[in-house]
């Protein structure tokens, strides 16, 4: 599939809007209300302590699967567009993929998923509007400093990274759009905004996936 967006400048990321046809999109949201979903679990550092916390799905990988019907012709969809995609230049084996619903009030924190091959990120919910935040941003991060990436945000963050980002103060966001895949490359420096009180009883559902290195 052809990207709709991807940024010439710093090609860290694509954006392939209406991935699926109308039914099959349909049928994705009707499998993602049927998925079992923990609020849990082991506390993941990339949200804040304070937030409330988003409910996750079980992971997937092609030998767990079936995850649900729907769900599975979606993974193999984005799999497919990874590895069209020239983002993803380094070897994987397999495709990792949950689903998260994320609450009014809550982010995720600025992160690279440098342990995976390149990652993907699919919004699922049948509308989404300006003013109910939730974008995924990409902020301009000077070239390495050679610093290890650590817990980077919330209430262990050490705020070296944030320093980082501040020292250009730009960036791109790219609304979580339905029907929309971001294709990330491996490192790119990635957040979300938070999903806005405006947003009511909407549900913020993204089908994330990562690709594993063999
Ligand atoms: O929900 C999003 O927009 C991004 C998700 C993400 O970056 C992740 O799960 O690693
Ligand atoms: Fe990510």
């Amino acid at each position: 599939m052809t990207p709709t967006c991807s940024d010439a400048l710093n090609p860290g990321f694509e954006v392939i809007d209406n991935l699926l046809p109308p039914d099959e999109f349909a049928a994705v949201w009707r499998s993602v209300q049927q998925l079992r979903y923990d609020t849990g679990g082991e506390w993941n550092k990339l949200w804040g302590l304070g937030d409330p916390m988003p409910a996750v799905s079980a992971s997937t990988r092609a030998a767990d699967r079936p995850l649900h019907d729907g769900l599975d012709g979606l993974v193999a969809r984005i799999e497919a567009c990874m590895r069209a995609s020239a983002l993803f230049d380094v070897p994987w084996a397999d495709v990792l993929a949950r689903v998260y619903l994320q609450p009014r009030g809550s982010r995720l924190g600025a992160h690279g998923d440098s342990r995976f091959a390149g990652s993907a990120v699919f919004y699922a919910h049948p509308a989404w509007q300006p003013d109910w935040g939730g974008e995924l941003l990409f902020p301009e991060m000077p070239p390495p400093d050679g610093q290890r990436a650590g817990p980077l945000d919330g209430p262990l963050a050490d705020g070296r990274q944030q320093a980082r980002e501040a020292l250009r103060g730009a960036g791109r966001f790219v609304a979580a759009r339905p029907n929309r895949l971001v294709l990330i490359r491996r490192g790119v420096w990635h957040r979300t905004q938070r999903v806005d009180p405006d947003a009511g009883g909407h549900l913020r559902c993204a089908v994330a996936a990562f690709a594993v290195p063999g």
